[in-house]
């Protein structure tokens, strides 16, 4: 399906060709590129409000910056489908997120103009002043580096610990905060509260004003000395205290804040702004989905909606004729409902992810016993630990890369402690159109390492709850890792009783010869597929579900290696230092030889396409299983045949 740019738009490949048009053409750039992300993201799918609500802005920053001499790094990154399409993509953004295609997020070695890899929030202000310093060294004084960063973003702290040292620097950095006063989910937090205060103090914003008049009153283009810009804001604070800007007690100069969707004020506003040097701050105002009427009523749903008609609005849902299984995450956001009315000691945390981990049920059902605590995961860890301490059970919820993000706080604040938190590493394994940097890939292997932790994966929505309630008995005291994929799991008669598992025990799912086939998690039901194959072909193969990594089914493993010469093993995780590796360490261990093949997720970088495809490509579904037992029983097949 062609879709077709506005007139302007259509003239545009690049930056170069935006800065032809006047200023006041500028208006219609910004509508056409607004309704060109409409047409693809409708046809296509992907982020979708997050860029709606940065057109004029995105507009804006090509006109006056010489991009991308000029460096501009977004945050996240789930905003910039504008800067992609003004920056040579527009004819092949129909690809992106798609198999092979463009990456949904800025990717260095998509394009020059993308400065920085991103994906997970909070990194743009530190790679920013980094770009800064570096053409300091490099004697290029002229170059300006700008980092924009989203309120949501702006609550880790990540983003703090580089505003500490940019206030610091006299790099020539320009960090835009975009304030919509949304995350995913509403934003949260003393901070955003501040900036709801700051953007509607009147006082405040007037005398902004008279100082920003004032500012722009000065002969335009004659570069600011920091004196003249400080003596002026000295006037300025002399009225408003400075403990009245979060920013300038950073050392940052502020400005703001002002519309983010006027594009007129925006170019004249970042015009100025070069011309003055050291480390600044832009504070503008815009709305999450503006432009698309029910993008900005709804605008967490509307983050990333899926296809829609964006005549009517409707979200395209798959038709379903049969009882369809649940996603994983609602079982887990359900399940933790029914544990939390048995266990008055449980709660729920979620840094940032109410509605992406469903723990939005808890939230909205007890609301004082499930938080979300923003962008922070490093925090969710740490406050989990200190609820812990207290005999509270915390079912920490943190999707599986993002909990890369908090490593230290795991060892340090609660294996080290011993203390119960449960964490559901919601999205572990390979998530899809948001690749490598959302792949849950490394889980298995960097918390099976860690003392003291129980490491688990279940192949189904029955196994994750008996996982969720045997991690919150009173018995068991040591921190609990529950990790299950993105989407739907296999079984639409879920809500079954609990039933407590004895941790460290496996399930062997098919008794047979020859082979023996070891899963964790999820892929287990691509072995049950692969296995029917098999059957079809006279081939007997065992099926194991180990369920957990840490601590091992040794007395299982011990019948595996005593029956079977031939194993395979299988996970959605990294081979390295993954499930396999630890079977691996158990045969070597215990002395044992047997030829074993571990089919998982390679030691590379795996890109973004649909979960099949990219099971496919790394040779773990239910055919790729299948040739395997084949490939190792091809001496067997001859005799069969
Ligand atoms: C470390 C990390 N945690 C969580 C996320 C998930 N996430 C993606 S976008 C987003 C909200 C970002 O809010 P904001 O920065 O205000 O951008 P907006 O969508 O409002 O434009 C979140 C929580 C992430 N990308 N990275
Ligand atoms: C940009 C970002 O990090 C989030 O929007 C993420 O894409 C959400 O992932 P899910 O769609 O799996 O919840
Ligand atoms: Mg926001």
């Amino acid at each position: 399906m062609n879709i077709t740019p506005g007139p302007l738009l259509g003239q545009i490949q690049y930056p170069a060709d935006l800065r032809k048009v006047s200023k006041e053409q500028l208006h219609q750039v910004s509508e056409e590129l607004r309704q060109y992300i409409i047409d693809v993201v409708s046809v296509h799918g992907g982020h979708f409000g997050a860029s709606l609500g940065v057109v004029e802005l995105t507009t804006a920053l090509h006109y006056v910056f010489n991009t991308p001499y000029d460096q501009l790094v977004w945050d996240v990154g789930h905003q910039a489908y504008g800067h992609k399409i003004l920056t040579g993509r527009r004819e092949n953004f129909h690809t992106n997120r798609k198999y092979k295609g463009l990456s949904g997020f800025p990717k260095r070695d998509e394009s020059p103009y993308d400065t920085f890899g991103v994906g997970h929030s909070s990194t743009s202000i530190s790679a920013a002043l980094g770009m800064a310093i570096a053409s300091q060294q490099k004697g290029e004084f002229d170059r300006q580096h700008i980092a924009v960063i989203g309120d949501g973003a702006m609550t880790a702290g990540m983003a703090f610990e580089a505003l500490n040292h940019a206030g610091v620097s006299n790099a020539n950095l320009l960090i835009i905060l975009n304030d919509n006063c949304m995350s995913i989910d509403p934003n949260v937090g003393a901070l955003k509260e501040y900036l709801t205060d700051i953007t509607t103090s009147h006082t405040y914003n007037k005398l902004r004003d008279d100082v920003w008049n004032l500012l722009g009153k000065l002969p335009v283009g004659k570069r600011f000395t920091r004196e003249m810009a400080s003596r002026l804001e000295a006037g300025f604070k002399g009225v408003v205290s400075s403990s009245s800007n979060l920013f300038e007690s950073f050392k940052l100069r502020y400005f703001g804040p002002i519309d983010g969707h006027n594009i007129i004020k925006l170019v004249d506003t970042l015009q100025d702004l070069k011309d003055i040097p050291g480390p600044k701050l832009l504070h503008i105002v815009t709305t999450k989905g503006k432009g698309y009427a029910l993008a900005e009523q709804d605008q967490t749903t509307w983050h990333a909606p899926g296809l829609f008609d964006k005549i009517t609005g409707e979200i395209f849902k798959k038709p379903v004729t049969t009882p369809q299984p649940p996603k994983y995450q609602d079982v887990f956001g359900h399940t933790i409902i029914e544990l939390a009315e048995q266990n008055e000691s449980i709660m729920g945390i979620t840094p940032a992810m109410p509605s992406g981990s469903s723990l939005k049920f808890m939230m909205e059902k007890m609301p004082h016993r499930a938080i979300d605590v923003g962008i922070c995961e490093q925090h969710a860890v740490t406050l989990s630990a200190g609820l812990a301490t207290q005999g509270m059970r915390v079912f920490c919820n943190i999707y599986s890369s993002f909990m890369q993000r908090a490593y230290d706080q795991v060892i340090h604040d609660v294996a080290i402690q011993k203390l119960p938190v449960v964490f559901c590493l919601d999205r572990a394994g390979l998530v899809g159109d948001d690749g490598p940097t959302h792949h849950g890939a490394y889980d298995v292997a960097f918390m099976r390492c860690i003392p003291n932790l129980v490491v688990s994966a279940p192949m189904n929505e029955e196994e994750l709850r008996n996982l969720m309630y045997t991690a919150q008995l009173p018995a068991n005291e040591l921190p609990f890792v529950i990790r299950y994929p993105r989407g739907q799991g296999v079984m639409p008669e879920w809500r079954q009783p609990f039933k407590e598992i004895k941790i460290g025990t496996g399930r062997k799912i098919r008794d047979g010869k020859d082979i023996a086939i070891l899963s964790l998690g999820h892929p287990g039901n691509f072995v049950t597929e692969a296995c029917k194959e098999l059957l079809a072909d006279g081939l007997q193969p065992a099926h194991y579900d180990m369920r957990f990594v840490k601590p091992l089914d040794t007395a299982m493993l011990h019948e595996i290696f005593q029956n079977f010469s031939k194993v395979i093993t299988v996970e959605d995780s990294s081979l390295p230092g993954g499930f396999g590796s630890a079977i691996l360490e158990f045969m070597a261990m215990n002395g044992y030889h047997a030829e074993v093949k571990m089919l998982g997720i390679p030691d590379r970088i795996v890109e973004h396409g649909k979960p099949e495809e990219l099971h496919r490509e790394c040779g773990y579904d239910a055919p790729a299983i299948a040739a395997k037992v084949r490939e190792m029983l091809k001496s067997k097949i001859t005799v069969i045949a």
